[in-house]
């Protein structure tokens, strides 16, 4: 059958599904509608899924055959309506999302999940809050914990549920941060490999991306080098053996650096 068939015959699939769900809030997610989506990076099929905690509606955008399919090119995107939609120069997030949608179409196969938690889940009018604390000095961790946040208050329970829905059999996640390695292997997906995501930093977004390095153990280094010296060590996340560490990308060792020579 091809894949277009296969993902689109999810909708029917799913129509009565009901488990006991993922994660603290037990988030249990339906495919619900598959249509094609023409972009400026490619062409790409767009994924829309119901949950049953909220309105929130979360979407995967697919490129290529991914259902029953191993290693596939995954980024998990938080939404951040500043940057993705306003352009905003506070973060990388509108970088990041372009540069993961191109990543994607590069591969053989991909998935970008445009995940609905805006402000690392504190919402839009929390996080505008935390740039006007931000605006008299604070980083973006004392902000969060200034409101009475966590530095982070994302899970990615849903995230997990949503590959699984679309038959993902493993993932080569791109990103910098490990928290999403963990927290997807905790809930059931296999993560065989990470592709870092560095955009290079400028003056507004300097300061943010120093905090993410410093504060919250993102795997970036604020001078704008793909990988770490601190790097040295293979990415390892709870469950997977050494041996399992795929190589972050095409050219680089297993330990995630770049091979000389
Ligand atoms: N609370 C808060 N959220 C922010 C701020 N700046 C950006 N965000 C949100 O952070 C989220 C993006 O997360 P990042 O930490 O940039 O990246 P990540 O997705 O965790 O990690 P990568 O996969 O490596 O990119 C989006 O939801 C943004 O809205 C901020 O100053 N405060
Ligand atoms: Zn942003």
């Amino acid at each position: 059958m091809a894949d277009y068939d296969k993902l689109a015959g999810l909708v029917e699939r799913d129509q009565d599904h009901d488990c006991t769900g993922y994660g603290p809030d037990q988030v249990c997610v339906r495919v619900a509608g598959v249509a094609e989506l023409p972009t400026r990076l490619g062409r790409f099929r767009i994924v829309a899924f119901w949950n049953n905690r909220d309105a929130k509606e979360h979407i995967a955008m697919v490129h290529g055959d991914v259902v029953g399919a191993s290693e596939v090119h995954t980024r998990l995107h938080s939404e951040c309506l500043t940057g993705d939609v306003m352009a905003s120069l506070r973060c990388d997030c509108r970088d990041q999302l372009l540069e993961g949608l191109r990543k994607i179409q590069e591969a053989e196969r991909g998935i970008l999940l445009y995940l609905r938690q805006e402000g690392r889940g504190i919402g839009l009018i929390n996080k505008v809050r935390a740039y006007a604390l931000q605006d008299h000095g604070m980083d973006t961790v004392d902000a969060n914990l200034a409101l009475g946040f966590r530095d982070d208050e994302r899970d990615y329970a849903v995230a997990a549920h949503m590959l699984l829905s679309l038959g993902v059999q493993s993932v080569k996640l791109i990103t910098n941060n490990p928290e999403k390695m963990k927290q997807l292997e905790l809930y059931g997906v296999k993560v065989a490999g990470r592709i870092p995501h560095v955009i290079p930093p400028h003056e507004h977004n300097s300061f943010y991306l120093q905090t993410k390095a410093k504060r919250s153990g993102h795997y970036i280094d604020p001078s704008g080098f793909t990988h770490l010296s601190e790097q040295s060590d293979p990415v390892m996340v709870e469950g997977m053996t050494e041996g399992t560490t795929a190589p972050a990308t095409p050219e680089a060792g297993p330990d995630g650096k770049r091979k000389t020579g």
